[in-house]
């Protein structure tokens, strides 16, 4: 595979390209060329508070693991590892744990982790219900602005889901802004056991700015994610349809990605995507415990 990454991604990408042998097989895909700066940063500006502190790398065991596959910033690798498929995707049993206004508060223990952002009213906790089929797990509302905190919901007794509070909410005033941009900021950089994030796109509006903008600077921090489009079966009247949405984030991301983090396409109303969503965090969570 031949590619020259122009933006960064520090991001996995699983695909089963040998179902025979029921192999997932792993690529694991490290671009570490230079982010325009300027395209990068000036446009991730626009809503961010202050600049985003870059992450060490030795924050994240997971993302250790893919430096360890980088020798230079100017170079990506594409490397492959050989996985046996993804044995627990199953949810057997979801709990609420806690909700915590700050990183100290969240639980101390060390299970990986996966965090859900986005904007707000995107289907965040709608999400966290329908992967855990169970509605009344995480508190949905049509008005944005109903998460407020960082809430740990423990899965299988063995890794966490986490639901943070959506940006982009126009009635939110500029003292909450900062306060969210502190909160989440504060969690992707300390948070040592957050293996990935899922970023969570609207697929029933045209594509906007600010979901680019935050692409761009969890690319920046090197927070692996995958993209999430969700409400795939709400077609809004004199809207585009989902897959015209879909394809025009895709496109719009292709102007700074090379290659674009691994995508989804969600419904939480039919439960669309939700095997292949669970499958992927699996594989991650076995990626994971190796790596540590
Ligand atoms: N049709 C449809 N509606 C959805 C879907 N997911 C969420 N919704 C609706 O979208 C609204 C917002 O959902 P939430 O899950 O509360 O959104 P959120 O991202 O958690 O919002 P905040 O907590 O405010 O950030 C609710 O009215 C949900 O019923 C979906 O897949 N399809
Ligand atoms: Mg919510």
């Amino acid at each position: 595979m031949s590619c020259l990454a122009k933006s960064y991604d520090a991001g996995i990408s699983l695909s089963n390209t040998n179902s025979s042998s029921s192999i997932i097989n792993l690529s694991l895909i490290v671009f570490m060329s230079r982010i325009p700066s300027n395209a990068l940063l000036g446009s991730a500006s626009s809503y961010a508070a202050g600049p985003w502190p870059r992450v060490q790398s030795s924050t994240f065991r997971l993302r250790r693991a893919f430096r360890l596959a980088a020798s230079s910033s100017d170079m990506f690798k594409y490397i492959q590892l050989d996985l046996p498929p993804p044995l627990n995707s199953n949810v057997r049993k979801a709990e609420f744990i806690k909700s915590s206004t700050q990183i100290d508060d969240c639980p101390p223990d060390k299970l990986p982790e996966f965090a859900l952002i986005g904007r707000s009213n995107v289907g965040k906790s709608s999400l966290i219900n329908s992967l855990t089929r169970n509605d009344k797990l995480a508190k949905v509302s049509k008005e944005p602005g109903m998460t407020k905190l960082i809430n740990h919901y423990l899965i299988n007794d063995c890794w966490y889901l986490v639901d943070l509070p959506g940006y982009g909410f126009a009635k939110a005033g500029k003292s909450s802004r900062e306060e969210w941009l502190t909160f989440t900021k504060n969690f992707f950089i300390k948070r040592e056991n957050l293996v990935s994030v899922f970023l969570l796109i609207d697929s029933s509006v045209p594509p906007q700015e600010v979901d680019k903008d935050c692409a761009n600077w969890l690319a920046e921090c090197e927070v692996p994610f995958c993209i999430v489009f969700t409400k795939t079966d709400n077609r809004k009247k004199e809207m585009p349809a989902n897959a015209q949405n879909i394809r025009a984030f895709k496109q719009l991301m292709s102007e700074e990605w090379e290659e674009l983090p691994r995508c989804f396409e969600t419904s939480s109303r039919t439960g669309a995507g939700r095997s292949e969503l669970l499958g992927y965090v699996a594989s991650l969570r076995e990626l994971h415990l190796r790596s540590t």
